[in-house]
């Protein structure tokens, strides 16, 4: 198994992801900046001319139309920055969900069980929309607060002195000041996040035990429950943004104070003759500018924190380890393809990885298994609810890792094969059914098959006959999970989407479970049928198909108790 890294999922590992538009973003500001400052320099000249130095306005016409095209050349830049900034933020956020979805289906779902549905779906909408402001607006704006205030102070530096004293020592406060309300920010944003979380789960829990809560009389229960949740997350919401509030309304104060500072002393002198006009009014024009980048850093400063929280709950999915290799392939990279004659389980353990309050523990769930399914042969396993039947096919389909032993496919001479991907077919205890139609459900496992072939595995799965008896046939919708079928409707048209691969490896988990007599012996029957030049492997509780079995392998408490061939012992 394989465990990914957890730093790569912090913010800054996931800028690497969009590096160039990023540094774009930020040179074009930086640009912007530099010619902002430029148009504000010029404009003060400008002005001075015109009012104190007694200049015509057609003297000063090339200066006022430099500052027009610095205006210009400065918003276009800035335009161009917020554009590269906000492609920075869809391409990481587009690729981290890629990933995300990536990811999943390399756990596979024993893996993807590990963590509350409504967690991954939360996630992978909400928590990967987080990021993109953090990188469109934060990253950039954090850089333009070094930029823009630092040419500022130089340029304030080489006007007044008075004034650079007070811009250098109110300016760090601001950031200094952020960062302590950011610390205790964090927690709520988080708690906001766990509120999001919790109620996403709870709300999808709902929807799918919609009929169970019907039936004990708890939908009022449940409505009261999800207010209650929604209230919650509406005072963490409101916290977050009390805290948004108060960082504004600090960094407004010290702005505010510092500007009047710097205008009163500076109306002193110039009254006093110690400071001419054309710098009092250049700083003037750049103390607001000077504090703008931080007001726009501190705009932005949630999505940082909605962000952090975001990627601790990426970095949980992705900490969720991937599956090597299908255990249908054989660890034997020297195996020839073929057909596959038998597969054998050699001293197979595994374990599930269950959380504990404190750590994550292990819970031994095949022991020490040794065992062959052939073809043509149709091999039922049974024992007690528990007793690790399922979980022997999910090892098999390797959905779960072999801890030790072998599991290797042989060829007629005994000799280890590589097996082509998609060479095992899965029918789960309850199988997934899409929002379409039946013919969309059936292309699932081929979308390239052809009506002809559509027609022939649902033959062959008994369930033609009840799917032209439909409105429109296989053009008919099933609504989603197959909302407008039987329990045994969805059963025999989940084996024909299995059989339209024709795999050579068919693993059934209750087939017959929750259907009728007469459903349950015609599935029976058609799982017969289908172990011609098949490995067939079966779990069931059910007679009749054990019935059918050519090897019985009987599971006790994790391990294979007995092995038992009827028709051998009938003969
Ligand atoms: N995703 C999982 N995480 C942790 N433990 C699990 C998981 N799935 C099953 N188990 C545990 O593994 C053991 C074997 O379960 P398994 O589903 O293989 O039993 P089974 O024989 O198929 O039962 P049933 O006939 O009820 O389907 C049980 O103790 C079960 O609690």
């Amino acid at each position: 198994m394989r465990t990914q890294q957890h730093t790569d999922w912090q913010t800054a590992g996931l800028a690497r992801r969009a590096t160039r538009w990023l540094v774009a973003a930020v040179i074009l500001g930086g640009a912007s900046c530099v010619l902002f400052v430029l148009q504000l320099a010029t404009l003060a000249h400008a002005v001075d001319d015109l009012t104190f130095k007694g200049h015509p306005l057609a003297s000063t016409y090339p200066t006022l139309v430099q500052v027009g095209a610095l205006c210009a050349g400065s918003l276009l830049l800035q335009w161009l920055a917020d554009m590269a900034g906000t492609e920075a933020g869809l391409r990481i956020s587009a690729s981290v969900q890629r990933d995300m979805l990536r990811h999943l289906f390399r756990a596979g779902p024993v893996g993807c069980a590990a963590l509350p549905a409504g967690q991954i779906v939360t996630t992978m909408t909400e928590g990967t929309a987080a990021l993109e402001p953090y990188f469109a607006q934060y990253i950039p704006r954090a850089a333009m607060m070094v930029v823009l205030p630092g040419l500022i102070l130089a340029m304030v530096f080489h006007l007044d002195g008075w004034s650079f004293a007070i811009l250098a020592c109110t300016g760090p406060l601001i950031p200094i000041f952020m960062a302590l309300i950011g610390y205790s920010a964090q927690v709520i944003m988080n708690r906001q996040w766990v509120q999001l979380v919790i109620m996403g789960s709870s709300f999808l829990d709902s929807l799918r035990g919609l009929g169970t809560l019907r039936l004990f009389g708890q939908t009022q229960a449940s409505i009261t429950r999800m207010r209650e949740m929604a209230e919650a997350h509406r005072r963490a919401t409101f916290s977050v943004m009390k805290v948004a509030f108060l960082t504004s309304a600090a960094l407004e104060f010290f702005a505010s104070l510092s500007i009047a500072l710097v205008a009163v002393i500076f109306g002193a002198r110039l009254l006093n003759g110690t400071a001419d006009f054309r710098s009092a009014f250049l700083v003037l024009l750049l103390a607001p500018e000077y504090f703008m980048p931080l007001r726009a850093f501190s705009a932005s400063y949630h999505a940082r924190q909605n962000a952090t929280a975001a990627a601790a709950r990426i970095a949980e999915i992705f900490a969720v380890p991937e599956l090597e290799a299908n255990s249908l392939q054989p660890r034997n990279a020297s195996g020839t393809h073929g057909a596959i004659t038998a597969l054998e389980c050699q001293h197979v353990s595994a374990a599930y990885a269950t959380a504990t309050a404190t750590a994550t523990a292990t819970a031994t769930a095949l022991d020490d298994v040794c065992c062959k399914f052939s073809r043509n042969q149709l091999t039922v396993l049974t024992g007690e609810s528990g007793a690790g039947k399922t979980t022997l096919l999910r090892v098999l389909l390797g959905f779960l890792p072999v801890q030790s032993g072998n599991i290797t496919a042989l060829d007629m001479h005994g000799h280890p094969l590589t097996l082509p991907q998609g060479c095992a077919g899965w029918l789960p205890q309850r199988p997934l059914m899409i929002f379409g139609t039946v013919a969309d459900n059936l292309h699932l496992a081929n979308p390239d098959a052809d009506m002809h072939s559509l027609r022939a595995a649902a033959r062959q799965a008994d369930a033609l006959g009840f799917i032209e008896a439909l409105p429109n046939g296989f053009e008919t919708m099933v609504g989603e999970r197959g909302t407008l079928l039987s329990g045994g409707q969805i059963k025999r048209l989940a084996l024909a989407r299995v059989l339209l691969r024709d795999p050579e490896v068919l693993c059934l988990d209750e087939p017959t479970a929750n259907l009728d007599t007469d459903s349950a012996h015609r599935i029976a029957q058609t799982i017969r049928q289908c172990a011609a030049n098949r490995i067939v492997i079966v779990a069931t509780h059910d007679p009749a198909l054990v019935r059918q079995a050519d090897q019985i392998l009987h599971i006790e408490n994790a391990r294979v108790e007995n092995i038992v061939f009827p028709k051998d012992a009938a003969a």
